[in-house]
C-alpha cells in the first residue's frame, strides 16, 4: 500500500543544516494498522508531512500502490482539531467542503457517514466552539473519511484528549479499519495506545527508524536497546 525507501530530509543551510530524517524505510500493507512512535523531536510529524506531499523530500522514494488521485488514496488527520476546523463554519459546512467536487447528494452522504464516527444530525448545525474536544476530533476524522481513503495517517490525534475519550477514538479507529478495510499509520508518543491498536510498529530515534516489530500472538519483540528501553 505504502512503501517508503531511503527518505531523507534536512532543514537549514551550511553550519545550521540539520538532518531531521535519515534514510527512512517503512511499509504499510493494505488494511494494516501500523504505528510510528518516538520521542518529541524525533521527526514523526516531518515524516507525515512528507508522506502527504506537504513538503519536499531531499532524497528517497514514496510509493503508493493504489492507482487514482493521490488525495483520494491518502488522507491525514492532525492532532489539533480546533485549528483544522474553520471556527465560523458549522459542522455541515466543514464536511461539505472536501466533497465540493462530488456528484450526487452530498448532504445525504454526510448524514450516512456521521454515524460511523459516533455523531448525529444534531451536530451538523453546531460551530466547532459548541463541540467537546472529542466531538471536534470526530468531525476532523470524518472530514478525512469522507474521501474513503485507502490509507489514513493519524498524527497524534488522541494526544490532547483525556484517557476515556482517547479510548473511544482508538476503538473507533479499530472499527473503521475493520469496516472500511482502511490501512492506518498511527503516529504517537503514547506507547500504550500504539501497542494496543497496531499490528506493526516502527520506532524512531533522532530521525532514524531504529526498530521495526510485528506483533506475533499478541506479543511484541524488540531487539534495539532504545526500543527495549522505551517499552520496558
Ligand atoms: N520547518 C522546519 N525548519 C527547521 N526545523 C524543523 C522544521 N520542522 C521541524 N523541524 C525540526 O525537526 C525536528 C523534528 O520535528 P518533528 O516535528 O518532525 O518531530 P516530532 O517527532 O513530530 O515531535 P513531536 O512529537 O514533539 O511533535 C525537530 O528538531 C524540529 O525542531
Amino acid at each position: 500500500m505504502l512503501q517508503v525507501e531511503g527518505l531523507s530530509k534536512s532543514y537549514g543551510r551550511g553550519a545550521r543544516r540539520k538532518c531531521v530524517l535519515d534514510a527512512i524505510h517503512l511499509t504499510v500493507n493494505e488494511g494494516e494498522l501500523a504505528g510510528l512512535v518516538g520521542e518529541s523531536g524525533s521527526g514523526k510529524s516531518t515524516l507525515a508531512r512528507l508522506l502527504m506531499r506537504l513538503e519536499m523530500m531531499d532524497a528517497g522514494t514514496i510509493t503508493v500502490a493504489e492507482k487514482g488521485a493521490f488525495y483520494d488514496t491518502l488522507q491525514i488527520v492532525f492532532q489539533n482539531a480546533s485549528a483544522a476546523l474553520n471556527p465560523s463554519w458549522t459542522v455541515q459546512a466543514s464536511l461539505r467542503e472536501p466533497l465540493r467536487l462530488m456528484d450526487g447528494n452530498r448532504d445525504a452522504y454526510i448524514r450516512e457517514m456521521l454515524g460511523k464516527v459516533g455523531l448525529n444530525e444534531k451536530h451538523l448545525t453546531r460551530l466547532p466552539s459548541e463541540l467537546s474536544g472529542g466531538e471536534r476530533q470526530r468531525v476532523n476524522l470524518l472530514r478525512s473519511l469522507l474521501m474513503q481513503p485507502k490509507l489514513l495517517i493519524c498524527d497524534e490525534i488522541v494526544s490532547s484528549l483525556d484517557r476515556l475519550i482517547q479510548k473511544e477514538i482508538v476503538e473507533l479507529l479499530r472499527k473503521l479499519n475493520e469496516e472500511m478495510g482502511m490501512a492506518m499509520l498511527f503516529i504517537s508518543h503514547d506507547l500504550k495506545v500504539v501497542q494496543s491498536l497496531c499490528d506493526r510498529l516502527y520506532v524512531m530515534e533522532g530521525g532514524r527508524i531504529v526498530e521495526e516489530s510485528v506483533k506475533q500472538d499478541g506479543v511484541w519483540n524488540f531487539s534495539h536497546p532504545y526500543a527495549r528501553r522505551l517499552f520496558e
